[in-house]
């Protein structure tokens, strides 16, 4: 029998291909940048793609991720997740509680919870999730986030505590990514610095290399947690 076994989430970038930026491309469009610069986790993230556009975008980029052996999750939509073969979903307050999405996704789908502090990551872990979203940890135009910025030492205190693997998101660059990875953060998310790039694949490529790079930096003091 070809048990499910879940997916984990791998570590390093985390890559949002988002529909509210660079609207002139197709989020197909998006994906193959994404994933032709390497991307490993792919988040879809629509927020102004009517649902049944979204279904059939959510089937294109998850066959495509899967093609190229990346993960991808489904932002805020458990049912486009299930019906579109992705390997989870993220969810934040004004989505279905992780619960919820953990009983409909079962155990083999993966479930990003975003959280503001550690309390916040405690309860995730007690309603099931895999990892925690964690911002805004710089300041970010993409959106209008409803918490204070966290800072890099805001960060790295919750990092350190967290029970669960930590994805930091909120303005996080190329210039910030290294030192994003060394407070031994799981992932960095990442959307307007890679989908605004002029080329999107090798912008990847570099944020890629950048919190490869912090992540070392981090196992050599003894941080990667
Ligand atoms: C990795 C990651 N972390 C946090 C978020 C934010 O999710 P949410 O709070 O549900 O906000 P929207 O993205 O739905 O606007 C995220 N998407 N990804
Ligand atoms: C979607 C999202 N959620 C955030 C949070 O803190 O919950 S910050 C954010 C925007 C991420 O985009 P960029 O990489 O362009 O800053
Ligand atoms: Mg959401």
């Amino acid at each position: 029998m070809n048990a499910l076994v879940r997916p984990s989430l791998p570590r390093g970038l985390y890559v949002l291909c988002d529909d509210t930026l660079r609207p002139e491309l197709s989020l197909r469009e998006k994906a193959a940048g994404l994933l032709a610069g390497g991307a490993r986790v792919v988040q879809l993230r629509m927020k102004r793609t009517p649902l049944r556009e979204a279904l059939v975008a959510a089937r294109e980029v998850v066959a495509a991720c899967r093609r190229a052996g990346a993960v991808c999750l489904v932002n805020d939509r458990v049912d486009l997740a299930l019906l579109s073969g992705a390997h989870g979903v993220h969810v934040g307050e004004e989505d279905l509680p992780a619960e919820e999405a953990r009983a409909l996704l079962g155990p083999e789908g993966l479930v990003g919870v975003t959280v503001r502090g550690l309390e916040d990551a405690r309860a995730a872990l007690a309603a099931g999730a895999d990892y925690v979203g964690l911002g805004p940890v710089f300041g970010t135009t993409t959106k209008q986030v409803p918490a204070p910025v966290l800072g890099l030492g805001g960060f790295a205190a919750v990092v350190r505590a967290s029970p669960l693997p930590v994805v930091g998101i909120g303005g996080v660059k190329l210039e910030n990514i290294a030192d994003l990875a060394a407070t031994g953060a799981h992932g960095g998310a990442v959307a307007s610095d890679a989908l605004l790039a002029e080329d999107i694949a090798e912008r990847v490529r570099r944020l890629s290399a950048a919190f490869d790079r912090g992540a070392q930096g981090a196992s050599l003091v003894g941080g990667d947690a």
